[in-house]
């Protein structure tokens, strides 16, 4: 079979989007919740229906309204009241629990309010009470609840230079555990004894409970000395804001007391099950590359580092099987995930997957045929309306021709702008799900 490139990006996309599909909100919570014979059964927990005294259902993330939904629709009248705090256009609609929208990745005033009314709900919660928690990455951003000194403007800034840095997910969420009320396990602080269950659909490498939204319901193993140590080897320690340091200092001094850890006594009506992960999505989109009749191979679901050092090791893997065959037969398809890394220089618009696609172009000018779709499952990379980009064998022979220089472009970490002049975005709008990022390589004769 003959394939173009137009035929290339669109089985890309398919198989992206089957992998996307296979951890809906729905899917996942569908599969680990149920209402049977008078208990609700929520992964390997089940709570009589006559012995539970209230019923509260939560969530924060980006898929966590559409998970309340699929929650609802299972648990009906059996809810007592709910609050769910999503990222803004992350919304759907919902008849039991209020819902509000807040800042990501930088949290906001409506994120601080939302944290509030959150606190307040749960604290309402006693012994014998059930509190339902939906999570989904973005959780961290979506609900700031500053410690005593510490201002929202300080956590913003705090969180840009963090997300700035090149730091990865866990280094970023040790610290933002240790400015936080609700971070850390915290939230497990306000509920008065109640029995705590919590579906988390994962976005971070390795599934780490304690990192997925910084782990709200998860004993935290890190410490204030960690947060210290990320800050001083990201250069940041003497950028952040005052209040942020003088905080981890009595931390580390020990006059503020550490974050409960594994195996606190706090934790022991606390359940936490994952309800989906990128491996899942990653299994249906190889039956998707299969079906279409493409060579198939996951490469790994726990791809980390910068991106553009990322784009080089898949581009020499590409041009392997279009060299040699090896580790597959054209026509090919190789499939990735994960969540690199950027350490922006510049001051351009683009996201890690826009800028990963941006170096692979480059080092895909001297191949034949190759295709890479890398993209965010939630629909967005970086602060763009973009959920990631096309590269292929062609893209700088095509930026040549209408005069755009690719080197300046990465240089500036101005990833979105080169590729909508190409049309080369790949715009998803938000899925409603988030299970990190994808690399689709499509590699033919
Ligand atoms: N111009 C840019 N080029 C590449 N990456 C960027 C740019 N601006 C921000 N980012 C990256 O985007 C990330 C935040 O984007 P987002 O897609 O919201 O992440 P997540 O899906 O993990 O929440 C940050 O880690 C930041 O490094
Ligand atoms: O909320 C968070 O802490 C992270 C990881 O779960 O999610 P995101 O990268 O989407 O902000």
């Amino acid at each position: 079979m003959e394939y173009s490139y137009e035929s290339m990006k669109k089985a890309a996309l398919k198989i992206f989007y089957k992998g996307v599909a296979a951890v809906s909100p729905e899917i996942c919570v569908r599969k680990n919740l149920a209402l049977k014979n008078g208990s609700i059964k929520i992964g390997k927990s089940s709570f009589s229906l006559e012995e539970t005294g209230k019923i509260y259902l939560v969530g924060v993330g980006k898929a966590s309204a559409a998970m309340a939904g699929e929650a609802e629709a299972t648990l009906a009248d059996h809810i007592d009241d709910g609050l769910v705090i999503t990222k803004y256009g992350h919304s759907v609609p919902l008849k039991k629990c209020r819902l509000m929208e807040a800042g990501h990745p930088i949290p906001d005033e409506n994120g601080v309010k939302a944290t509030c009314e959150l606190l307040s709900l749960i604290s309402c919660a006693g012994p014998g009470d059930l509190v339902i928690c939906m999570i989904s990455g973005g959780g961290s951003a979506l609900t700031p609840a500053p410690v005593e000194g510490i201002s929202l403007a300080d956590k913003q800034e705090t969180t840009r230079h963090l997300l700035a840095c090149g730091a990865t997910i866990h280094e970023i969420n040790t610290v933002r555990k240790h400015l936080s009320l609700i971070k850390g396990g915290q939230f497990c602080k306000n509920v008065n004894g109640a029995n705590v269950v919590s579906l988390i659909l994962s976005d971070v490498i390795g599934d780490d409970l304690d990192i997925i939204a910084s782990g709200m319901t998860v004993g935290d193993g890190s410490t204030f000395n960690d947060c210290r140590d990320t800050l001083l080897h990201y250069r940041l320690w003497e950028k952040i804001p005052i209040a942020v340091r003088q905080h981890i200092e009595s931390g580390i001094s020990g006059t503020i007391r550490e974050t409960p850890k594994p195996g606190d006594a706090l934790f022991a009506n606390v359940h936490n099950y994952i309800s989906g992960t990128l491996s899942h999505a990653l299994s249906a989109a190889e039956e998707e590359s299969v079906k279409s009749g493409f060579n198939t191979l996951v490469l790994s679901s726990m791809i980390q580092g910068e991106a553009t050092e990322v784009a080089k090791v898949l581009c020499a893997i590409a041009k392997e099987t279009e060299l040699w065959d090896r580790p597959l037969k054209r026509p090919a398809c190789l499939l990735s995930g994960g969540e690199t890394t950027v350490t922006l220089k510049g001051t351009g618009k683009g996201g890690r997957n826009m800028e990963l696609a941006l170096a692979a172009a480059i080092n895909l000018q001297d191949s034949k045929k190759i295709v890479i779709l890398s993209a965010g499952t939630d629909g967005t990379d970086g602060p763009t309306d973009a959920a990631g980009a096309f590269a292929d064998s062609s893209t700088v022979k095509h930026a040549k021709k209408i005069g755009l220089s690719l080197e300046s472009y990465l240089a500036d970490n101005n990833s979105y702008i080169f590729f909508k002049e190409l049309g080369d975005l790949v715009v998803t709008g938000p899925t409603m799900t988030n299970v990190m990022d994808m690399q689709i390589v499509i590699i033919c004769d």
